[in-house]
Protein backbone atom coordinates (compact mmCIF):
# COMPACT_ATOMS: atom_id res chain seq x y z
CA UNK A 1 0.00 0.00 0.00
CA UNK A 2 3.01 2.25 0.63
CA UNK A 3 3.63 1.83 -2.91
CA UNK A 4 0.33 3.41 -4.09
CA UNK A 5 0.61 6.99 -6.10
CA UNK A 6 -1.99 9.52 -6.17
CA UNK A 7 -3.65 9.75 -9.28
CA UNK A 8 -2.13 13.24 -10.27
CA UNK A 9 0.99 11.27 -9.98
CA UNK A 10 0.71 8.55 -12.60
CA UNK A 11 2.70 9.00 -15.69
CA UNK A 12 1.15 8.98 -18.79
CA UNK A 13 2.14 6.02 -21.53
CA UNK A 14 4.73 8.23 -23.42
CA UNK A 15 6.11 9.34 -20.35
CA UNK A 16 7.40 6.28 -18.97
CA UNK A 17 10.96 6.25 -19.05
CA UNK A 18 11.24 2.42 -20.08
CA UNK A 19 10.36 0.51 -23.11
CA UNK A 20 7.28 -1.78 -22.93
CA UNK A 21 9.13 -4.94 -23.26
CA UNK A 22 11.29 -4.61 -19.91
CA UNK A 23 7.96 -5.32 -18.10
CA UNK A 24 8.77 -8.40 -16.18
CA UNK A 25 5.29 -8.77 -14.22
CA UNK A 26 2.15 -6.75 -13.85
CA UNK A 27 -1.10 -7.34 -12.22
CA UNK A 28 -4.04 -5.75 -13.12
CA UNK A 29 -6.69 -5.43 -10.00
CA UNK A 30 -10.45 -5.16 -10.68
CA UNK A 31 -11.03 -3.72 -7.31
CA UNK A 32 -12.92 -1.12 -9.46
CA UNK A 33 -16.21 -1.36 -8.43
CA UNK A 34 -15.65 -0.16 -4.95
CA UNK A 35 -12.84 2.49 -6.07
CA UNK A 36 -15.05 4.05 -8.65
CA UNK A 37 -14.15 1.87 -12.00
CA UNK A 38 -10.07 2.49 -11.32
CA UNK A 39 -7.55 -0.70 -12.16
CA UNK A 40 -4.58 -0.42 -10.84
CA UNK A 41 -1.76 -1.38 -12.67
CA UNK A 42 1.68 -2.64 -10.79
CA UNK A 43 4.60 -2.72 -13.10
CA UNK A 44 7.85 -4.14 -12.49
CA UNK A 45 10.31 -3.03 -14.67
CA UNK A 46 14.64 -2.77 -14.71
CA UNK A 47 15.65 0.62 -14.56
CA UNK A 48 19.27 2.37 -14.38
CA UNK A 49 19.99 -1.60 -13.38
CA UNK A 50 17.40 -2.40 -10.53
CA UNK A 51 14.04 -3.82 -10.70
CA UNK A 52 11.55 -1.01 -9.54
CA UNK A 53 7.85 -0.86 -8.83
CA UNK A 54 5.47 1.77 -11.04
CA UNK A 55 1.71 2.01 -9.72
CA UNK A 56 -0.76 3.56 -12.24
CA UNK A 57 -4.39 3.70 -11.00
CA UNK A 58 -5.02 5.95 -14.07
CA UNK A 59 -7.72 3.50 -16.21
CA UNK A 60 -6.78 5.83 -19.31
CA UNK A 61 -3.49 5.71 -19.01
CA UNK A 62 -3.59 2.04 -18.62
CA UNK A 63 -5.70 1.74 -21.42
CA UNK A 64 -3.07 3.54 -23.39
CA UNK A 65 -0.26 1.41 -22.51
CA UNK A 66 -2.11 -1.46 -23.38
CA UNK A 67 -3.38 0.00 -27.14
CA UNK A 68 -2.64 -3.03 -28.63
CA UNK A 69 -4.36 -5.07 -26.55
CA UNK A 70 -7.34 -3.40 -26.37
CA UNK A 71 -7.70 -1.72 -30.21
CA UNK A 72 -11.52 -1.31 -30.25
CA UNK A 73 -11.93 -0.23 -26.64
CA UNK A 74 -14.15 2.88 -25.94
CA UNK A 75 -14.77 2.87 -22.59
CA UNK A 76 -16.10 5.46 -20.74
CA UNK A 77 -13.31 6.90 -18.41
CA UNK A 78 -13.93 8.09 -15.01
CA UNK A 79 -10.90 9.73 -12.94
CA UNK A 80 -10.86 8.14 -9.26
CA UNK A 81 -11.53 9.55 -6.26
CA UNK A 82 -8.86 7.94 -4.79
CA UNK A 83 -9.50 6.31 -1.73
CA UNK A 84 -6.21 4.25 -0.43
CA UNK A 85 -4.95 3.31 2.79
CA UNK A 86 -6.05 4.17 6.12
CA UNK A 87 -7.80 7.35 4.51
CA UNK A 88 -10.87 4.37 3.96
CA UNK A 89 -11.36 4.02 7.88
CA UNK A 90 -14.10 6.42 7.84
CA UNK A 91 -15.76 4.69 4.88
CA UNK A 92 -15.67 1.61 6.77
CA UNK A 93 -17.54 3.09 9.71
CA UNK A 94 -20.26 4.21 7.36
CA UNK A 95 -20.75 1.19 6.10
CA UNK A 96 -21.44 -0.98 9.49
CA UNK A 97 -23.33 1.86 10.62
CA UNK A 98 -25.58 1.35 8.09
CA UNK A 99 -25.40 -1.91 8.16
CA UNK A 100 -26.29 -2.06 12.23
CA UNK A 101 -28.27 1.25 11.63
CA UNK A 102 -28.44 3.60 14.69
CA UNK A 103 -30.28 4.20 17.57
CA UNK A 104 -31.66 7.60 19.61
CA UNK A 105 -33.75 7.70 22.63
CA UNK A 106 -35.30 11.14 23.60
CA UNK A 107 -37.28 11.98 26.64
CA UNK A 108 -40.24 14.51 25.95
CA UNK A 109 -40.76 16.49 29.66
CA UNK A 110 -43.41 19.13 29.66
CA UNK A 111 -47.69 19.03 30.47
CA UNK A 112 -50.39 17.09 29.31
CA UNK A 113 -51.76 18.40 25.19
CA UNK A 114 -48.37 20.89 25.08
CA UNK A 115 -47.46 18.92 21.79
CA UNK A 116 -45.09 16.57 21.94
CA UNK A 117 -46.52 14.05 19.80
CA UNK A 118 -46.91 16.49 17.21
CA UNK A 119 -43.32 17.73 17.14
CA UNK A 120 -42.18 14.50 17.67
CA UNK A 121 -44.51 13.67 14.25
CA UNK A 122 -42.86 16.58 12.61
CA UNK A 123 -39.38 15.78 13.38
CA UNK A 124 -39.05 12.61 11.75
CA UNK A 125 -41.55 13.33 9.04
CA UNK A 126 -44.09 10.22 10.31
CA UNK A 127 -46.74 9.98 11.96
CA UNK A 128 -45.60 8.08 15.44
CA UNK A 129 -49.32 6.72 16.57
CA UNK A 130 -49.77 7.37 19.83
CA UNK A 131 -53.03 7.78 22.15
CA UNK A 132 -54.03 10.92 23.91
CA UNK A 133 -53.14 11.23 27.64
CA UNK A 134 -55.97 12.54 30.14
CA UNK A 135 -55.57 15.15 32.41
CA UNK A 136 -56.75 13.07 35.33
CA UNK A 137 -53.92 10.88 36.50
CA UNK A 138 -53.42 11.00 39.94
CA UNK A 139 -49.32 11.30 39.76
CA UNK A 140 -46.63 11.38 36.75
CA UNK A 141 -46.22 8.74 35.03
CA UNK A 142 -43.64 8.00 31.54
CA UNK A 143 -45.33 6.55 28.41
CA UNK A 144 -42.25 4.39 26.35
CA UNK A 145 -42.69 3.76 22.65
CA UNK A 146 -39.44 2.22 20.15
CA UNK A 147 -39.99 2.84 16.53
CA UNK A 148 -38.32 1.39 13.91
CA UNK A 149 -37.77 4.33 11.06
CA UNK A 150 -36.08 3.79 7.55
CA UNK A 151 -35.02 6.57 5.45
CA UNK A 152 -33.23 6.10 2.28
CA UNK A 153 -31.16 2.79 3.45
CA UNK A 154 -30.37 4.57 7.10
CA UNK A 155 -32.25 2.29 9.47
CA UNK A 156 -33.29 4.35 13.11
CA UNK A 157 -34.44 2.72 16.00
CA UNK A 158 -36.13 5.35 17.86
CA UNK A 159 -37.19 5.68 21.82
CA UNK A 160 -39.73 8.24 22.76
CA UNK A 161 -40.96 8.53 26.14
CA UNK A 162 -43.50 10.60 27.25
CA UNK A 163 -44.59 12.11 30.81
CA UNK A 164 -47.93 11.71 31.34
CA UNK A 165 -50.30 13.86 33.79
CA UNK A 166 -47.43 15.99 34.03
CA UNK A 167 -48.64 19.28 35.95
CA UNK A 168 -52.26 17.82 36.43
CA UNK A 169 -51.52 17.40 40.22
CA UNK A 170 -52.86 19.78 42.73
CA UNK A 171 -49.81 19.20 44.38
CA UNK A 172 -47.15 18.85 42.32
CA UNK A 173 -44.34 18.77 44.97
CA UNK A 174 -43.01 15.00 44.13
CA UNK A 175 -43.98 15.39 40.28
CA UNK A 176 -40.07 15.81 38.82
CA UNK A 177 -39.35 12.36 40.39
CA UNK A 178 -40.54 9.76 38.01
CA UNK A 179 -38.37 11.51 35.44
CA UNK A 180 -35.28 11.39 37.66
CA UNK A 181 -36.28 7.48 38.87
CA UNK A 182 -36.35 6.92 35.11
CA UNK A 183 -33.46 8.01 33.83
CA UNK A 184 -31.49 6.64 36.88
CA UNK A 185 -33.19 3.08 35.86
CA UNK A 186 -31.84 3.11 32.05
CA UNK A 187 -28.54 3.82 33.61
CA UNK A 188 -28.48 0.77 36.25
CA UNK A 189 -29.54 -1.29 33.45
CA UNK A 190 -26.90 -0.29 31.78
CA UNK A 191 -24.54 -0.84 34.44
CA UNK A 192 -25.73 -4.22 35.92
CA UNK A 193 -25.25 -5.42 32.20
CA UNK A 194 -21.58 -4.18 32.01
CA UNK A 195 -20.96 -5.74 35.26
CA UNK A 196 -22.10 -8.94 33.75
CA UNK A 197 -19.24 -11.56 33.29
CA UNK A 198 -21.39 -12.86 30.27
CA UNK A 199 -22.34 -9.33 28.01
CA UNK A 200 -24.19 -9.02 24.96
CA UNK A 201 -23.63 -5.67 24.31
CA UNK A 202 -24.03 -6.55 20.77
CA UNK A 203 -28.02 -6.99 21.31
CA UNK A 204 -28.47 -5.26 24.00
CA UNK A 205 -31.10 -2.60 23.94
CA UNK A 206 -29.26 0.70 25.40
CA UNK A 207 -32.28 2.50 26.05
CA UNK A 208 -29.87 5.37 27.98
CA UNK A 209 -31.66 8.79 27.55
CA UNK A 210 -29.39 10.70 24.64
CA UNK A 211 -31.41 14.10 25.36
CA UNK A 212 -34.11 15.61 27.24
CA UNK A 213 -36.50 18.17 25.10
CA UNK A 214 -37.66 20.26 27.69
CA UNK A 215 -41.49 21.29 26.49
CA UNK A 216 -41.96 25.02 28.05
CA UNK A 217 -45.65 26.34 28.10
CA UNK A 218 -45.91 29.63 26.03
CA UNK A 219 -47.17 31.37 28.85
CA UNK A 220 -44.83 34.39 28.07
CA UNK A 221 -44.32 34.97 31.71
CA UNK A 222 -41.52 33.39 33.19
CA UNK A 223 -40.34 29.51 33.87
CA UNK A 224 -42.95 27.71 36.45
CA UNK A 225 -41.25 26.29 39.81
CA UNK A 226 -42.08 22.48 38.51
CA UNK A 227 -40.01 23.63 35.31
CA UNK A 228 -37.36 25.32 37.56
CA UNK A 229 -37.43 21.83 39.90
CA UNK A 230 -37.65 19.58 37.12
CA UNK A 231 -34.74 20.92 34.81
CA UNK A 232 -33.01 21.14 38.22
CA UNK A 233 -33.11 17.33 38.97
CA UNK A 234 -32.00 16.20 36.25
CA UNK A 235 -29.66 18.62 34.26
CA UNK A 236 -26.35 16.89 35.67
CA UNK A 237 -28.45 12.95 34.55
CA UNK A 238 -28.74 14.32 30.78
CA UNK A 239 -28.58 16.65 27.91
CA UNK A 240 -31.47 18.49 28.29
CA UNK A 241 -32.84 21.08 25.08
CA UNK A 242 -35.50 23.55 25.99
CA UNK A 243 -38.35 24.30 23.58
CA UNK A 244 -41.06 26.82 24.35
CA UNK A 245 -43.52 24.92 22.62
CA UNK A 246 -46.86 26.01 20.29
CA UNK A 247 -44.65 29.22 19.80
CA UNK A 248 -47.02 30.41 17.41
CA UNK A 249 -49.37 31.35 20.63
CA UNK A 250 -46.92 34.09 21.00
CA UNK A 251 -46.22 37.35 19.26
CA UNK A 252 -42.88 38.24 17.98
CA UNK A 253 -41.57 40.55 20.58
CA UNK A 254 -43.27 38.50 23.51
CA UNK A 255 -41.15 35.36 22.49
CA UNK A 256 -37.88 37.47 22.61
CA UNK A 257 -38.41 38.81 25.67
CA UNK A 258 -39.97 35.57 26.79
CA UNK A 259 -36.54 33.70 25.66
CA UNK A 260 -34.45 36.05 27.46
CA UNK A 261 -36.30 35.82 30.80
CA UNK A 262 -36.16 32.25 30.73
CA UNK A 263 -32.81 31.98 29.83
CA UNK A 264 -31.71 34.20 32.61
CA UNK A 265 -33.89 32.25 35.34
CA UNK A 266 -32.15 29.24 34.00
CA UNK A 267 -28.36 31.07 34.25
CA UNK A 268 -29.53 32.11 37.99
CA UNK A 269 -30.56 28.73 39.32
CA UNK A 270 -27.65 27.04 37.81
CA UNK A 271 -29.58 25.10 35.56
CA UNK A 272 -26.87 23.41 33.24
CA UNK A 273 -28.28 23.17 29.31
CA UNK A 274 -26.96 21.36 26.73
CA UNK A 275 -23.75 22.44 25.20
CA UNK A 276 -23.34 22.61 21.66
CA UNK A 277 -20.24 21.11 19.95
CA UNK A 278 -17.49 23.66 19.29
CA UNK A 279 -14.67 21.92 18.31
CA UNK A 280 -15.91 20.36 15.06
CA UNK A 281 -15.41 23.21 12.54
CA UNK A 282 -19.01 22.31 10.12
CA UNK A 283 -21.00 21.72 13.85
CA UNK A 284 -19.54 24.77 15.58
CA UNK A 285 -20.72 26.98 12.61
CA UNK A 286 -24.02 25.49 12.87
CA UNK A 287 -24.03 25.77 16.47
CA UNK A 288 -22.90 29.43 16.90
CA UNK A 289 -26.07 30.77 15.35
CA UNK A 290 -28.13 28.51 16.93
CA UNK A 291 -26.79 29.40 20.85
CA UNK A 292 -28.35 32.64 20.89
CA UNK A 293 -31.87 31.43 19.51
CA UNK A 294 -32.26 29.26 23.12
CA UNK A 295 -35.01 28.06 23.85
CA UNK A 296 -36.30 27.37 20.66
CA UNK A 297 -39.49 28.51 19.84
CA UNK A 298 -41.10 25.62 17.99
CA UNK A 299 -44.52 24.84 16.55
CA UNK A 300 -45.42 21.42 15.14
CA UNK A 301 -47.87 20.32 12.55
CA UNK A 302 -47.91 17.11 10.49
CA UNK A 303 -50.52 19.50 8.14
CA UNK A 304 -49.48 19.80 4.68
CA UNK A 305 -50.83 23.38 3.72
CA UNK A 306 -50.94 24.76 0.26
CA UNK A 307 -49.05 27.90 0.50
CA UNK A 308 -48.81 30.12 -3.55
CA UNK A 309 -47.92 26.99 -5.59
CA UNK A 310 -45.96 25.02 -3.10
CA UNK A 311 -47.39 22.31 -0.43
CA UNK A 312 -45.90 22.78 2.94
CA UNK A 313 -45.97 21.54 6.27
CA UNK A 314 -47.96 24.14 8.36
CA UNK A 315 -50.33 25.15 10.78
CA UNK A 316 -53.44 27.42 8.99
CA UNK A 317 -55.31 30.04 10.68
CA UNK A 318 -57.90 32.85 9.67
CA UNK A 319 -54.83 34.81 9.42
CA UNK A 320 -52.45 33.06 6.98
CA UNK A 321 -50.12 29.86 6.95
CA UNK A 322 -47.84 29.26 10.16
CA UNK A 323 -44.99 27.29 7.82
CA UNK A 324 -43.05 24.93 10.39
CA UNK A 325 -40.21 24.96 8.13
CA UNK A 326 -40.05 28.20 7.61
CA UNK A 327 -36.94 29.89 10.05
CA UNK A 328 -38.72 33.24 10.05
CA UNK A 329 -41.94 31.75 11.70
CA UNK A 330 -40.08 29.49 14.22
CA UNK A 331 -37.16 27.62 14.90
CA UNK A 332 -38.02 24.47 14.39
CA UNK A 333 -35.65 24.07 11.32
CA UNK A 334 -33.16 25.16 13.53
CA UNK A 335 -33.72 22.34 16.33
CA UNK A 336 -34.11 19.59 13.59
CA UNK A 337 -30.70 20.43 11.84
CA UNK A 338 -29.08 20.87 15.49
CA UNK A 339 -30.99 17.42 17.00
CA UNK A 340 -30.33 15.37 13.79
CA UNK A 341 -27.91 16.76 11.52
CA UNK A 342 -25.05 18.21 13.68
CA UNK A 343 -25.08 17.08 17.30
CA UNK A 344 -27.18 13.46 17.17
CA UNK A 345 -23.76 11.53 17.85
CA UNK A 346 -22.35 14.03 20.35
CA UNK A 347 -25.52 13.75 22.36
CA UNK A 348 -24.94 9.98 22.50
CA UNK A 349 -21.31 10.48 23.04
CA UNK A 350 -22.00 12.96 26.22
CA UNK A 351 -24.82 10.54 27.43
CA UNK A 352 -22.28 8.01 27.50
CA UNK A 353 -18.90 9.82 28.56
CA UNK A 354 -20.77 12.15 30.57
CA UNK A 355 -23.50 11.54 32.34
CA UNK A 356 -23.58 7.79 32.30
CA UNK A 357 -20.15 7.93 33.92
CA UNK A 358 -21.32 10.51 36.65
CA UNK A 359 -23.94 8.07 37.72
CA UNK A 360 -21.53 5.07 37.36
CA UNK A 361 -18.76 6.70 39.61
CA UNK A 362 -21.54 8.09 42.07
CA UNK A 363 -22.67 4.41 42.50
CA UNK A 364 -19.58 2.46 42.17
CA UNK A 365 -18.67 4.90 45.43
CA UNK A 366 -21.32 4.47 47.17
CA UNK A 367 -20.85 1.26 46.80
CA UNK A 368 -17.36 1.37 48.43
CA UNK A 369 -15.27 1.18 44.93
CA UNK A 370 -12.18 3.90 44.70
CA UNK A 371 -9.22 4.15 42.84
CA UNK A 372 -7.00 5.29 45.38
CA UNK A 373 -6.66 3.97 49.18
CA UNK A 374 -6.35 6.58 51.84
CA UNK A 375 -2.38 6.52 51.03
CA UNK A 376 -3.19 7.28 47.83
CA UNK A 377 -1.97 4.25 46.24
CA UNK A 378 -4.04 2.40 43.61
CA UNK A 379 -6.41 -0.31 45.22
CA UNK A 380 -7.21 -2.84 42.29
CA UNK A 381 -11.18 -3.88 41.91
CA UNK A 382 -9.69 -7.46 43.44
CA UNK A 383 -8.61 -5.85 46.43
CA UNK A 384 -11.82 -3.74 46.87
CA UNK A 385 -13.74 -7.10 46.20
CA UNK A 386 -11.87 -9.06 49.11
CA UNK A 387 -12.09 -6.09 51.47
CA UNK A 388 -15.57 -5.39 50.64
CA UNK A 389 -16.43 -9.34 51.03
CA UNK A 390 -14.67 -9.46 54.07
CA UNK A 391 -16.59 -6.50 55.55
CA UNK A 392 -19.71 -8.31 54.25
CA UNK A 393 -18.43 -11.37 56.02
CA UNK A 394 -17.99 -9.90 59.78
CA UNK A 395 -21.00 -7.60 59.48
CA UNK A 396 -22.88 -10.95 58.60
CA UNK A 397 -21.07 -12.42 61.26
CA UNK A 398 -21.72 -9.65 63.60
CA UNK A 399 -25.80 -9.35 62.65
CA UNK A 400 -25.44 -13.33 62.83
CA UNK A 401 -23.95 -12.72 66.94
CA UNK A 402 -26.80 -10.00 67.54
CA UNK A 403 -29.40 -11.88 66.05
CA UNK A 404 -28.55 -14.82 68.35
CA UNK A 405 -28.12 -12.90 71.21
CA UNK A 406 -31.53 -11.35 70.88
CA UNK A 407 -33.16 -14.96 69.84
CA UNK A 408 -31.82 -15.83 73.27
CA UNK A 409 -32.07 -12.85 75.49
CA UNK A 410 -36.30 -13.25 73.74
CA UNK A 411 -36.20 -16.72 74.92
CA UNK A 412 -35.34 -15.86 78.28
CA UNK A 413 -37.73 -13.13 78.65
CA UNK A 414 -40.59 -16.06 77.10
CA UNK A 415 -39.05 -18.43 79.53
CA UNK A 416 -39.42 -15.69 82.82
CA UNK A 417 -43.26 -14.41 81.20
CA UNK A 418 -44.51 -18.22 80.60
CA UNK A 419 -42.69 -19.22 84.86
CA UNK A 420 -44.95 -15.81 86.22
CA UNK A 421 -47.57 -17.19 83.96
CA UNK A 422 -47.69 -20.46 85.43
CA UNK A 423 -46.98 -19.50 88.70
CA UNK A 424 -50.02 -17.11 88.25
CA UNK A 425 -52.23 -19.68 86.99
CA UNK A 426 -51.17 -22.36 90.24
CA UNK A 427 -52.49 -19.62 92.72
CA UNK A 428 -55.32 -19.20 91.02
CA UNK A 429 -56.00 -22.95 90.85
CA UNK A 430 -54.87 -23.04 94.74
CA UNK A 431 -57.60 -20.09 95.35
CA UNK A 432 -60.07 -21.52 93.34
CA UNK A 433 -59.61 -24.76 94.83
CA UNK A 434 -59.72 -23.49 98.60
CA UNK A 435 -62.66 -21.54 97.93
CA UNK A 436 -64.30 -24.60 96.20
CA UNK A 437 -63.25 -26.79 99.39
CA UNK A 438 -64.45 -24.18 101.81
CA UNK A 439 -67.62 -24.12 99.38
CA UNK A 440 -68.00 -27.85 99.70
CA UNK A 441 -68.15 -27.74 103.60
CA UNK A 442 -70.37 -24.96 103.75
CA UNK A 443 -72.79 -26.90 101.31
CA UNK A 444 -72.11 -30.52 103.44
CA UNK A 445 -72.99 -27.92 106.96
CA UNK A 446 -76.51 -27.18 104.79
CA UNK A 447 -77.20 -30.43 103.74
CA UNK A 448 -76.47 -32.25 107.16
CA UNK A 449 -78.42 -29.10 108.60
CA UNK A 450 -81.45 -29.46 105.96
CA UNK A 451 -81.49 -33.58 106.97
CA UNK A 452 -81.81 -32.72 110.64
CA UNK A 453 -84.52 -30.57 109.41
CA UNK A 454 -86.28 -32.58 107.64
CA UNK A 455 -86.24 -36.01 109.91
CA UNK A 456 -87.67 -33.47 112.51
CA UNK A 457 -90.15 -32.76 110.27
CA UNK A 458 -91.25 -35.97 109.76
CA UNK A 459 -91.27 -36.64 113.33
CA UNK A 460 -93.49 -33.72 113.57
CA UNK A 461 -95.53 -34.88 111.26
CA UNK A 462 -96.31 -38.63 112.73
CA UNK A 463 -96.70 -37.06 115.49
CA UNK A 464 -99.91 -34.63 114.35
CA UNK A 465 -100.87 -37.54 112.07
CA UNK A 466 -101.66 -39.92 115.31
CA UNK A 467 -104.84 -39.00 116.76
CA UNK A 468 -106.30 -38.69 113.62
CA UNK A 469 -105.49 -41.79 112.55
CA UNK A 470 -107.19 -43.37 115.70
CA UNK A 471 -110.59 -41.22 114.78
CA UNK A 472 -110.59 -43.03 111.07
CA UNK A 473 -110.09 -46.49 112.38
CA UNK A 474 -112.90 -46.01 115.36
CA UNK A 475 -115.20 -44.60 112.56
CA UNK A 476 -114.26 -47.61 110.15
CA UNK A 477 -115.03 -49.99 112.74
CA UNK A 478 -118.35 -48.77 113.49
CA UNK A 479 -119.44 -48.81 110.14
CA UNK A 480 -118.41 -52.24 109.75
CA UNK A 481 -120.31 -53.83 113.02
CA UNK A 482 -123.55 -51.75 110.90
N1 LIG B 1 -51.12 26.00 18.19
C1 LIG B 1 -50.43 24.90 18.24
N2 LIG B 1 -51.02 23.74 18.51
C2 LIG B 1 -50.30 22.61 18.56
C3 LIG B 1 -48.92 22.60 18.30
N3 LIG B 1 -48.47 21.34 18.43
C4 LIG B 1 -49.53 20.58 18.71
N4 LIG B 1 -50.62 21.32 18.80
C5 LIG B 1 -51.97 20.87 19.10
O1 LIG B 1 -52.07 20.57 20.50
C6 LIG B 1 -52.89 19.44 20.70
C7 LIG B 1 -52.15 18.39 21.54
O2 LIG B 1 -51.02 17.99 20.81
P1 LIG B 1 -50.25 16.65 21.15
O3 LIG B 1 -49.09 16.58 20.25
O4 LIG B 1 -51.17 15.48 21.18
O5 LIG B 1 -49.79 16.95 22.64
P2 LIG B 1 -49.06 15.96 23.63
O6 LIG B 1 -48.25 16.78 24.54
O7 LIG B 1 -48.37 14.88 22.92
O8 LIG B 1 -50.29 15.36 24.40
P3 LIG B 1 -50.30 14.11 25.41
O9 LIG B 1 -49.39 13.06 24.89
O10 LIG B 1 -51.72 13.70 25.40
O11 LIG B 1 -49.85 14.68 26.72
C8 LIG B 1 -53.28 18.93 19.33
O12 LIG B 1 -54.56 19.42 19.04
C9 LIG B 1 -52.27 19.58 18.38
O13 LIG B 1 -52.79 19.84 17.10
C10 LIG B 1 -48.30 23.86 18.02
O14 LIG B 1 -47.10 23.95 17.80
N5 LIG B 1 -49.11 24.96 17.99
Amino acid sequence: MAACMPEAACPSSESYPFPIPLVLIFSVFPWSFTLKGSYTLLLWFFAEGELRLQVCSNRTHILKLFKFAFPNENVRCLSTVGHFGFECFPYQLVNRSLQRGFSFNILCVGETGIGKTTLINTLFNTNLKDSKSSHFHSTVGLKVKIYELQESNVHLKLTVVKTVGFGDQINKEASYLPVVEYIDAQFEAYLQEELKIKRSFFDYHDSRVHVCLYFISPTGHSLKTLDLLTMKSIDSKVNIIPLIAKADTISKSDLQKFKSRIMHELNSSGVQLYQFLEDDDAAAQANTSTSGLLPFAVVGSMEEVKVGKRMVRGRHYPWGVLQVENENHCDFVKLRDVLLCTNMEDLKEKTHSYHYECYRYRKLKTMGFTDVGPDNKPVSFQETYEFKRQEFQDQCQREEEELKQKFMQRVKEKETAFKDAERELQDKFEHLKKVQQEEIMKLEEEKSKLEEEIISFCKMKAASEAPYSQVTNMRKDRDRKK
